[in-house]
């Protein structure tokens, strides 16, 4: 799909007529799949999506690790919680990659923190859902990781070249995590009746929230068109989500679970699965602050941030030392 047939309400994307030489250079660039490198050329326009996809990007990996952390000391056998804390640490590292990746466009891991606590950067929804049974350990990775790799496979192939290299390794480790989830699921399943309610209670209640992760519809969708155009997105929000939806379907005949929209039906014309209409004013409530788990999220990156203080204080005075002894011995 090209960038101008997305129904975006976003600034409309320049045609390169209307670019100046230097930005219809770049744009060529980008239109033949080379890929763009930290030190080279690029709009303030480009530079600051990428800060603000990435840098949102690492911070949804590292508030992610919160909802399943919760489960770490309560997982049901030993294995269960070694692959669950390898799960989590996992988790860790990709928000490690990812702020390294922002950080080649000049913003420092300070200042990304910093409007994450301040509310100026945002973090995926999905993580402000509570994690009320073992179920949804399950059902975040076979639904969340699972809308995290059909999002990240196509940025892959993105046009910036750290963002692209991060995402080869974090998709590997993304589809371990969504088997894990799916095996939880499978487990739950050919368990007991009340272990299988707990899996379908799990579904009911993380369904919507997951569909949500794509972002808003189309026509709502502020940054679309450009970035598409810029290839920092390569497919549409609605397009990924169609996408997800066709896929996890099987998934959960597979395990005899029923998806919770009554709407939801194969069409045949279309050789897509249709589904309900989700409700926006949910998803628009939880990215301004106001889902169940907000306030709690942002406390524990506040207090990790403050606790955290003394380490890095430490680090910069050893370095400090380092580099004046250094210095001294030339
Ligand atoms: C598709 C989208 C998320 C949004 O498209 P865009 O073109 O950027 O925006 P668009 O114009 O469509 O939206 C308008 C406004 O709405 C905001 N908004 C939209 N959707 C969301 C949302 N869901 N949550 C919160 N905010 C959202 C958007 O920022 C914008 O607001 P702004 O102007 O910034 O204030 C894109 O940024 C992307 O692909 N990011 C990279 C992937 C990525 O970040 N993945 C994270 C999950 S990683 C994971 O799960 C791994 C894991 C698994 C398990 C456990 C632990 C970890």
């Amino acid at each position: 799909m090209y960038a101008q047939e997305v129904k975006s309400t976003g600034k409309p994307v320049k045609s390169l007529e209307e670019m100046a030489p230097e930005e219809r250079a770049f744009q060529q660039k980008i239109d033949a799949d080379v890929k763009i490198e930290p030190k080279d050329w690029m709009p303030e326009g480009y530079r600051k999506t990428l800060i603000r996809q990435i840098s949102q990007h690492a911070h949804s990996e590292i508030v992610g690790q919160l909802p399943e952390g919760n489960w770490i000391t309560r997982a049901p056998t030993l294995e269960r919680k070694a692959i669950l804390l390898a799960k989590v640490q996992d988790e860790a590292g990709h928000g490690l990659y990812l702020y390294c990746a922002a950080e080649t466009l000049g913003i420092s891991r300070d200042q990304m923190t910093e409007q994450l606590l301040s509310g100026k950067a945002k973090y995926s929804s999905i993580f402000n859902y509570p994690t009320l049974t073992w179920a949804d350990i399950g059902a975040i990775g076979w639904l969340v990781d699972g809308a995290a790799i059909m999002n990240q496979v196509p940025l892959q192939r993105c046009s910036y070249g750290p963002y692209a290299r991060a995402m080869i390794r974090i998709c590997k480790e993304e589809s371990f995590h969504q088997r894990q989830g799916y095996d939880i699921m499978m487990k739950l399943c050919r368990g007991t009746p009340e272990q299988k309610e707990m899996a379908q209670d799990a579904l009911d209640r993380w369904w919507r929230p997951a569909l949500m992760m794509f972002g808003p519809p189309d026509d709502q969708s502020v940054h679309s068109a450009q970035s598409m155009a810029w290839k920092i997105k390569l497919n549409s929000n609605d397009e990924l989500r169609q996408k997800f939806v066709d896929q996890t379907v099987p998934q959960a005949e597979y395990l005899g679970l029923k998806i919770p929209d009554p709407d939801l039906k194969w069409n045949e014309a279309r050789g897509h699965y249709d589904f309900g209409e989700l409700d926006w004013s949910e998803f628009y409530e939880v990215i301004k602050g106001n889902g169940p788990c907000n306030r709690e999220r942002m406390e524990a990156r506040r207090k990790a941030w403050e606790d955290g203080a003394w380490f890095r204080e430490g680090l910069m005075a050893h370095a400090r030392k380092k580099e004046a002894r250094r210095m001294a011995a030339e």
